[in-house]
């Protein structure tokens, strides 16, 4: 039922996906051994920083993407890169391999300044994802969908995005459909953490300004994508 056609929109994305990802010696740096709240959140801006590069250059792999007006691909990026962040570190969590990453990384997150008002939102979001034991393709497609929300701020032409956005959800929804038949309201499940992602990404704006009432100070990457400083 996915045509020839969905199935190479398919590949490119799920290809573009899997290769961006953050660079091993950056991740790395998350196995050293200080644990200090200020040591873990220069880490964690590392690697947030790190993983905006790869989102930047995974977008451009988008179809269609790039024939959007320039000013909407940043409105785009700026909209979703909290969100794809969630998505792309619910993944570290729910890995099959331990790949050793996983432990420091939430170590670090729970000991890095973040109320705990935020942490057990984030922890249930990760444990939620991690419930649905999504397949890569529907990890890539469901962050392309994402980034292609037509309905973030200072979107002019939400239309052309919407276009783009339903082309993928097509796409995701047939594949749900293939890869999880006993479970016909899976895409809806899928759809549904979306919902939670928004409110995550509200959660987020409160993290960064808490941070900021302590004096912790952002990269310039992150300070354009977030607007803050
Ligand atoms: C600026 C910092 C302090 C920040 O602010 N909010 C969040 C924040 C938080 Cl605390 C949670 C969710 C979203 C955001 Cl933006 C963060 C840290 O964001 C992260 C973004 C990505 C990763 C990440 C992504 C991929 C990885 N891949 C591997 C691998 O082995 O391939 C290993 C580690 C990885 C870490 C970790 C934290």
């Amino acid at each position: 039922e996915i045509t020839k056609e969905q199935q190479a929109l398919m590949k490119i994305i799920t290809d573009a996906y899997n290769r961006h990802q953050i660079p091993q010696d950056v991740a790395k740096k998350l196995l050293q051994d200080q644990y200090s709240a200020e040591e873990n959140f220069l880490l964690l801006t590392e690697m947030a920083t790190s993983q905006v590069q790869v989102l930047v250059e995974f977008t451009k792999n988008i179809p269609g993407f790039l024939s959007l007006d320039r000013e909407d691909q940043i409105a785009l990026l700026k909209g979703s890169a909290v969100e794809a962040m969630f998505l792309r570190s619910a993944q570290v969590f729910n890995r099959k391999t331990p790949s050793g990453h996983t432990e420091v990384l939430e170590e670090r997150i729970r000991k890095s300044g973040i109320s705990e008002e935020f942490i057990t939102p984030m922890f249930n979001f990760y444990k939620s994802i991690g419930e649905l034991h999504m397949v890569q393709e529907e990890q890539a497609l469901l962050t392309t969908v994402t980034i292609l929300t037509p309905d973030r701020p200072y979107v002019k032409d939400q239309q052309a995005v919407e276009r783009l956005q339903e082309t993928i959800l097509d796409v995701l929804r047939k594949l749900c459909v293939l890869q999880h038949p006993q479970e016909p309201q899976y895409f809806a499940r899928l759809l549904g953490r979306l919902t939670e992602l928004r409110t995550l990404s509200h959660y987020h704006t409160e993290m960064l300004a808490s941070w900021r009432m302590n004096d912790h100070k952002f990269t310039p990457l992150l300070c354009e994508i977030w607007d803050v400083q």
